[in-house]
């Protein structure tokens, strides 16, 4: 498979030849935009023509709205790795700004899609708005089309659905994760929903107490219900950590605990991992990911560290179960 390029301006792309663009957010690349973007790649390949997207960073509505922006279910790198998944050539990611969204339809379709990305045919929802005040829907596109002479494809809707007839969305994928229904919001997402991290220090206590836990200054991926899951840990990058890094791309069965401390009169969020059965590790700067499997039970404040010892080994043993059934 061929490296999918990514662009951070219109100036950065090379002359690739006629291209079928599409553009979004792609917040979780679920399986409604995976399907999506995988029939465009198949209908490029038989035009002859490359296959490309748009996206935008920040999100949109946290330049408009900032108050009401949503959680994003994943950071930017993960969500270009998951459009790298679908075969696309390369992804432009604009930088969403004010001044970006001033621009008048034709202007956006004229300097974007057509001199900048030379698009044959663009690739849009029937409830596609672009452009200043978002003046620009699906009409105004063809209309474009027939001017500057691109096609206008409007996505099939039942590339949208799924099986159970709900729309693929990411407000769905969000509401699974609220309910830590990870079984399901993985279905949708057609992979596991992921956290990353640095690991940074905490409080010691792990280590006395048998469970030493990898804290992760959490930098990515929407935090789902609290509590303790069943997950998989991977070393992305030692972070000049050698021992970290020697586990590079190893992936470690985890219990992830994900909430506040109670027990020990934690007031914060935590985000830990003890990787199960794997006694002596450093994990100290790396960067990490956790990839959440299923949820078990709340955060509970024990009164004892004996009785959360107790819990903890329990945690285990079902997350050790868990993760033996679903590789
Ligand atoms: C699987 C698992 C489940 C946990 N569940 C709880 C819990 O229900 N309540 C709680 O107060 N702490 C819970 N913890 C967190 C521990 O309190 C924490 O790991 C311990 O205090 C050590 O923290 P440290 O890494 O900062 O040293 C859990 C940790 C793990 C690994
Ligand atoms: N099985 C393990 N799972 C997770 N971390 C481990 C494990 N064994 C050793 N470690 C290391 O121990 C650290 C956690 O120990 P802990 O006593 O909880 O300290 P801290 O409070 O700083 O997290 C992790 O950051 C990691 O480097």
């Amino acid at each position: 498979m061929s490296v999918m390029h990514v662009w951070r301006s219109l100036a950065e792309i090379p002359d690739l030849g006629p291209a079928v663009v599409t553009l979004g957010n792609f917040d979780g690349v679920h399986r409604g935009h995976q399907a999506v973007l995988r029939a465009m790649v198949a209908d490029a390949r038989e035009r002859g023509h490359v296959a490309l997207a748009m996206t935008f960073d920040p999100h949109p509505k946290a330049v408009h709205d900032p108050a009401h922006q949503p959680e994003l279910i994943t950071g930017l790198d993960d969500r270009l790795e998951r459009l790298a998944a679908t075969g696309l050539d390369g992804v432009l990611v604009v930088r969403y700004t004010l001044d970006f969204a001033r621009q008048t339809p034709e202007e956006f379709v004229r300097d974007y899609l057509v001199d900048g990305m030379r698009a044959s045919c663009v690739v849009v929802g029937r409830d596609t708005r672009f452009g200043r005040g978002n003046a620009g829907d699906v009409e105004t596109m063809r209309a474009l089309g027939r001017e500057l002479s691109f096609e206008v494809d409007i996505i099939d809707d039942a590339c949208a659905v799924s099986e159970s007839g709900r729309r693929w969305s990411s407000t769905w994928v969000r509401e699974l994760l609220d309910a830590g229904d990870l079984p399901g919001a993985n279905d949708v997402l057609g992979c596991a929903h992921r956290l990353r991290g640095t690991v940074i220090h905490g409080d010691a206590l792990g280590r006395e107490i048998g469970f030493p836990t990898a804290n992760l200054d959490h930098s990515a991926g929407m935090i789902p219900r609290h509590g303790v899951y069943a997950a998989w840990l991977t070393v992305l990058d030692g972070r000049g950590n050698p021992r970290a890094q020697a586990l590079a791309g190893e992936r470690m069965a985890a219990a992830v605990s994900l909430g506040m401390n109670y027990t020990v009169g934690g007031t914060d969020l935590r985000v830990e991992a003890f990787c199960i059965d794997r006694d002596g590790l450093d994990l100290y700067d790396a960067e990490v990911a956790l990839d959440l499997v299923e949820w078990r039970r709340p955060m509970l404040d024990f009164g004892s560290l004996d009785a959360l010892v107790a819990a903890l080994g329990e945690d285990v043993d079902w997350c050790r179960e868990v993760l033996t059934v679903r590789t």
